[in-house]
């Protein structure tokens, strides 16, 4: 049966402030809509207050300048014309031409953003609306299923993006960017999006300028900002780089972006749960004996290490991406689909999670390896990574819920650059069949034997579940065999990247796939006291050669839990 996609039914009100947590609550000046030289000064002369907050009721002199309705710039816009300004912040870099440009045009490509908006990019880097158009069209691509008029849709898509260079920490550039945005957005209803496709260090700056000059007034339409990963390094960073956000910002205006949770198979996780009765009985301690969160990319942290080697791969990969997974999959079930009710299940099992302990973790780092013709870089050759770095480029730990759910079963994650594959998957390792009357028949390691429930997440998107089953003819042999949901073969369509989905849902307001701070503090509170220890006595990472399974610390550590990884037969099924 075709499957109802909800979103096609959407009102354009969707896309409207409708409740009024949508509006840039905080109180912020804009810059005026006129003689734009003028307004950058004004923008810097603006008033603050002691704490760095927007002044209420701080005003210009000029009235005229500040009389900005939503649809300012025009006539009254008229009902149910609105309009979204998309501004991807970073715009020369590399996740914006990579996903940011692409999702957004794979949205235009399927009629999926409203019928008025406009895109921009701003970063410091100087150019053109015609360089930036060039740069984004080296970038985008149409889906192998719907090549008509991708070339004709790629000039109406390029035909409404617009550049604006800037400093991150100056209003002025913002205040021109401001004008701009006005100036398009005349005679409609405006809502806006800041995408921060930046470094960290700039999150605030970013924030501070762009809310006091460039977001729209209470009232009127919305304002929201993407924030990207990392959020903080630890508990204290991520709890200071909170309280700086919402010096500018409201909660609700804030979306903090996992890209795994707008992975097609993540979001399938709860459908798989919940709306399965089989999984439900078996899902808990009962019947599962240990679950594995596996991550694996086949090159390594080239062009990225000076961000990488402050990080390392337990936050850029352990404390978030496999973390929400393992939050998805371990809660109880939510009082609804409603994203609070979803985030308050997710935080309730993050709080019951222990501490992790040094001795459950394993670190690894890769190192230089020649196969064949090919020699591959050790990470410290990287001329932006320390020669003695200590920073893990792979990690393995064992994590424990402790709540009637899940006591005493083991979550292990295993994460990985330069390793022999991509891959990121979740594995479920059931319980041995008590008193199984074909002992006999299944080989000498009854472990072999259990189930197993995989969740491929990437590449090629899979359900399967390993079964026992009798190999035909007229002895008895079991062997293992897979009852197989292969997506490619399931489904024509090809799967929308996760940025699709997930900027969809900023601009649409709906918060599920996002996280909430206090989700962000239980998630850091599990994972900040061995970073430090790590980090404090410099505990030293295995090393492991380019292309290699990694570290072989990892397969000890599981054996502590009696667990197998699930990823080592050669076929990796
Ligand atoms: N790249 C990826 O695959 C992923 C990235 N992320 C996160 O997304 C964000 C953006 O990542 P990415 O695009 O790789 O970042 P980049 O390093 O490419 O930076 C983006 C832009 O920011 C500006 N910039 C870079 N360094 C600085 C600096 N030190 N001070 C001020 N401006 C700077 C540059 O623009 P200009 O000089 O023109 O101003 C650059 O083009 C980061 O938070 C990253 O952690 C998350 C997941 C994956
Ligand atoms: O967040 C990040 O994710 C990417 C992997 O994303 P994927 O969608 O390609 O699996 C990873 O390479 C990067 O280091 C990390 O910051």
């Amino acid at each position: 049966m075709a499957a109802v996609d909800l979103r096609f039914h959407l009102h354009p009100a969707a896309f409207s402030s409708v409740h009024p947590s949508n509006s840039s609550a905080k109180p912020h000046r804009h810059c005026p809509p006129q003689r734009i030289h003028a307004a950058a000064r004004r923008c810097l002369l603006r008033a603050k207050s002691s704490n760095g907050h927007p002044q209420i009721g701080a005003s210009f002199s000029d009235g005229a300048l500040d009389a900005k309705p939503s649809g300012a710039g025009g006539p009254a816009p008229e009902q149910g014309e609105h309009t979204v300004s998309i501004t991807v912040v970073g715009a020369s870099g590399d996740l914006a031409k990579k996903k940011i440009f692409p999702a957004l045009f794979a949205l235009f490509y399927e009629d999926w953003l409203p019928e008025h908006f406009t895109i921009f990019g701003y970063a410091r880097s100087k150019m053109s609306d015609e360089e930036l158009r060039n740069m984004i069209s080296m970038t985008l691509t149409c889906r192998i299923d719907q090549r008509a008029n991708c070339s004709e849709k790629m000039d109406q898509f390029l035909k409404r993006c617009f550049y604006q260079s800037g400093q991150y920490n100056s209003e002025e550039g913002f205040c021109e960017l401001d004008r701009k945005l006005t100036e398009k957005e005349a005679g409609k209803l405006p809502n806006r999006l800041f995408y921060l496709s930046i470094p960290p260090n700039i999150f605030v700056d970013v924030v501070r300028s762009a809310s006091r000059t460039a977001s729209l007034p209470s009232g009127g339409g919305w304002t929201r900002f993407i924030v990207e990963k990392p959020f903080g390094r630890d508990s204290e960073s991520s709890g200071e780089l909170t309280r700086s956000l919402k010096m500018y910002l409201e909660e609700e205006q804030i979306f903090r972006i996992d890209h795994y949770l707008g992975k097609e198979l993540v979001e399938n996780l709860s459908v798989l749960r919940f709306s399965n009765l089989v999984f439900q009985p078996l899902w808990s301690r009962d019947y599962i004996r240990n679950v594995q969160l596996i991550f694996s990319e086949d090159f390594g942290t080239e062009g990225r290490g000076g961000y990488f080697d402050n990080y390392g791969i337990i936050r850029d990969i352990m404390q978030n991406h496999l973390l929400q997974i393992l939050a998805l999959f371990a809660m109880e079930t939510p009082v609804s689909l409603a994203a609070e009710d979803i985030r308050n299940e997710k935080v309730k099992v993050l709080r019951s999670m222990r501490k992790l302990k040094v001795e459950d973790v394993v670190v690894g780092q890769y190192k230089g390896h020649t196969r064949g013709e090919k020699s591959f870089p050790a990470y410290v050759d990287d001329p932006t990574v320390p020669n003695d770095s200590v920073t893990p480029t792979f990690a393995a730990a064992a994590l424990f819920i402790d709540n009637a759910r899940w006591d005493g079963v083991p979550f292990l994650m295993k994460a990985g650059k330069a390793l022999h594959t991509r891959r990121a998957e979740i594995r479920v390792q059931f319980r041995r069949v008590p008193g199984n009357l074909y002992r006999g028949s299944v080989g000498a390691d009854l472990d072999m034997a259990t189930n197993e429930l995989v969740l491929r997440v990437q590449p090629d998107e899979a359900i399967y579940l390993k079964i026992n089953n009798k190999v035909p003819g007229l002895g008895m042999r079991l062997d293992s065999g897979n009852l197989n949901l292969f997506y490619s073969e399931r489904y024509q369509r090809e799967i929308p990247d996760a940025y699709e989905r997930l900027l969809l849902d900023a601009m649409e307001g709906e918060r599920r796939l996002f996280i909430r701070s206090d989700e962000l503090d239980a998630a850091w509170a599990i994972f900040t006291p061995v970073l430090r220890e790590l980090e404090d006595k410099r505990v030293a990472p295995e090393l492991y050669p380019y292309g290699s399974r990694g570290p072989v610390g990892a397969h000890y550590l599981a054996a502590n839990y009696n667990v197998r990884w699930g990823d080592i037969s050669s076929d990796g099924s």
